[in-house]
């Protein structure tokens, strides 16, 4: 038997109502790097934010390794959207990548030589070095990606959950990101990307959803991801 260590079933959710997600069951094995793909407006974003915990279902049942999320909340990380923080917010690049720490630290210790550390090996990783004292206001949006990858890297988590990380961000950026994910999934880590581009699936995921409301295929990308699966995902739904 396969080891999923994601599993979603029966999964429901609306907004005031209208539902945007529809009986959704989906298990991701470990050590995978997937996609999830869909038009605008599918309900990609929803998925993975019902999945953290962050959206409550209209019904419906989510586990990590057969817990709850709030058993497991520090072997997950989650890389949210650029354009859904408050980038004006007075703080450095280093203090950012170090909150990745606190869910180790507990909120009221004092981080150690080694948070400090690990914070700035991060930093190094994702190329930012030389802005590690730089205030985010003033990072280009390649930049603020490769600081929210680092506070993810930091928190040493098992499951990390990406939406859309190469949105808005240049090809040597794009690179290197899918360059750290796969570093991820070498060391057993799994990946789950809310991702736009169809061309790059296969050179970049071994997994993929496809979501258009409802599942309409997952599994490894050679099998689901084939020309007639795009298609029914692709027709819009009213
Ligand atoms: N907070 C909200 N209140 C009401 N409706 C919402 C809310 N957030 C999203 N929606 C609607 O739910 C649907 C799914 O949105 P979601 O952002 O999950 O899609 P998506 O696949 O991530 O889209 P995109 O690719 O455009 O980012 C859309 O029709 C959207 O307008």
């Amino acid at each position: 038997m396969e080891d999923y260590i994601i599993k979603v079933e029966d999964l429901t959710v609306a907004y005031e109502k209208k539902p945007v997600l529809w009986d959704i069951d989906l298990e991701i094995p470990s050590g995978t790097l997937m996609a999830i793909v869909g038009p605008n407006g599918a309900g990609k974003s929803t998925l993975i934010k019902t999945m953290l915990n962050l959206i409550k279902p209209v019904a419906g049942r989510i586990s990590f390794w057969g817990n709850p999320y709030e058993k497991e909340l520090k072997r997950i990380a989650y890389v949210p959207q650029r354009g859904s923080v408050d980038w004006d917010f007075p703080t450095n690049v280093f203090d950012v990548v170090m909150m990745g720490r606190y869910g180790n630290l507990g909120w009221f210790k004092r981080p150690e030589k080694i948070d400090k550390e690990l914070t700035m090996e991060a930093i190094e990783k994702v190329g930012m070095t030389e802005f590690a004292k730089r205030q985010i206001s003033q990072l280009s949006g390649g930049q603020q990606q490769r600081v929210f990858l680092a506070r993810a890297l930091v928190q040493d988590a098992e499951i990390y959950f990406m939406d859309e990380p190469f949105q808005g961000v240049d090809a040597k950026t794009e690179e290197a990101i899918i360059g750290l994910l796969k570093d991820l999934r070498s060391n057993g880590k799994t990946v789950v990307v809310v991702h736009h581009d169809l061309q790059t699936v296969p050179k970049y995921f071994d997994w993929v959803t496809l979501l258009n409301m409802q599942i309409l295929g997952v599994g490894p990308v050679e099998d689901v991801f084939t020309d007639e699966n795009i298609r029914k995902t692709y027709i819009t739904r009213n």
